[in-house]
């Protein structure tokens, strides 16, 4: 057995979307000594918690993928769950994991720590140049520190601590809570049990959040996961790198997409009272590709996949509350 498969990788946040993703991508690599906890095991906020539990399991590398994790409307209710609870679970593992000697860590921050109306599309230095949007500042100022971190743990120290910036993600395991989830994941659930009852034999109407003009970029999980294990395989020159497909498209056009892909016929209405957040928020993609990795997986292919997964996950998917 190649001896590099068996470092001990923590993988914090191991049951998430992203963590399980990353998880199954190590198993399927042949990678044999992964270490998980779940939060009632190790609550990560816990500092001391923290710290025995680097040093009864002694991990190599830490992939960060543990996080307090909501679409708009949960950022913009709980801004302190979402400012506290993450600067707590970075810090904890970010300082346990340097004092304990780990020399590779990946930290995972999100598109949203780049300014509300910065250049597109969004490069790495953009960071820090002008004011975030209002609906995640909260998130992003604790994500921003987390980067930072990690910085200046690669910049004293030259440790290699690095930073990856994905965009919005979507896949198997995601939250399809309604109020908590992402757009994404909500569009299947919302098309999905509007296509299954009928008014005045038409499918019922789905009621989506916003103008609808709003622009994202959506990466699957599983490419994600690629990433993340390509960074881990390789020493990176820098610090912070975008991680995403170079394409957007209008909250609209996803959820025409995501209609037609889970075949409802009913009536679309827009709910203004809820908020759009950002205007866009494409990543620049070219410095990732330059390192070496590039997303696969077509948004249309991927929607597919999630909405076959959540198919057959019906009544056992995740809904985060808060
Ligand atoms: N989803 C997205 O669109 C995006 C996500 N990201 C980033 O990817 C990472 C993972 O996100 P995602 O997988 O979607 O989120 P999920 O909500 O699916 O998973 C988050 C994980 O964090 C764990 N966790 C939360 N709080 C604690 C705690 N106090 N102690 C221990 N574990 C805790 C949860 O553990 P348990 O299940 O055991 O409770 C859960 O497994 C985050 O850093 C997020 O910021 C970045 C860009 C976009
Ligand atoms: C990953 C990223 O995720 C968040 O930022 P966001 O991209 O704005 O989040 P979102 O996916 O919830 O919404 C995207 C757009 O879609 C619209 N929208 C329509 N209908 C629904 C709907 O039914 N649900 C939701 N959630 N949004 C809807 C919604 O109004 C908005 O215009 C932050 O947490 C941020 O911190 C972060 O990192």
């Amino acid at each position: 057995m190649n001896p590099k498969r068996n470092i001990r990788i923590f993988i914090a946040g191991h049951r998430g979307m992203v963590g399980s993703a990353i998880w199954r991508k190590l198993e399927a690599e042949g990678y044999t000594n992964l270490i998980g906890k779940t939060s009632t095991e190790l609550d990560l906020r816990n500092q001391a918690a923290v710290h025995d539990f680097f040093k009864a399991e002694k991990p190599e590398v830490v992939i960060d993928a543990a996080a307090r994790v909501g679409g708009i409307l949960a950022n913009n209710t709980y801004p302190y769950q979402f400012l506290m609870e993450n600067l707590q679970i970075q810090n904890n593992l970010i300082d346990t994991a340097f004092h304990s000697g780990v020399e590779k860590f990946i930290f995972l921050g999100s598109s949203c720590i780049y300014p509300k109306l910065a250049p597109q599309p969004l490069k790495e230095e953009y960071l820090l140049t002008a004011p975030l949007e209002p609906t995640n500042e909260w998130y992003a100022i604790a994500k921003i520190a987390g980067v930072k971190a990690c910085e200046a743990i690669r910049k004293q120290y030259g440790k290699d601590y690095i930073s990856l910036m994905p965009t919005n993600l979507y896949g198997p395991f995601d939250n399809f809570d309604l109020k908590t989830s992402h757009v994404l994941p909500a569009m299947i659930r919302k098309f999905h049990e509007a296509s299954q009852s009928t008014v005045h034999g038409r499918q019922s109407t789905v009621t989506l959040w916003g103008s609808g003009t709003p622009m994202r970029e959506f990466l699957y999980v599983e490419d994600l996961a690629e990433a993340v294990v390509f960074a881990m395989e390789n020493k990176f020159s820098d610090n912070l790198y975008n991680v995403g497909t170079g394409e957007d498209l209008t909250i609209k056009d996803l959820a025409l997409i995501i209609q037609k892909i889970v075949g409802h016929t009913g009536e679309i209405i827009w709910d203004s009272t809820k908020p759009d957040g950002t205007p866009r928020k494409l990543m620049d993609v070219s410095k990732m590709e330059k390192a070496g990795w590039k997303a696969k997986t077509s948004l249309e292919d991927g929607i597919r996949k999630t909405y076959l997964w959540f198919l057959e996950n019906q009544g056992s998917f995740k809904e985060v509350k808060i």
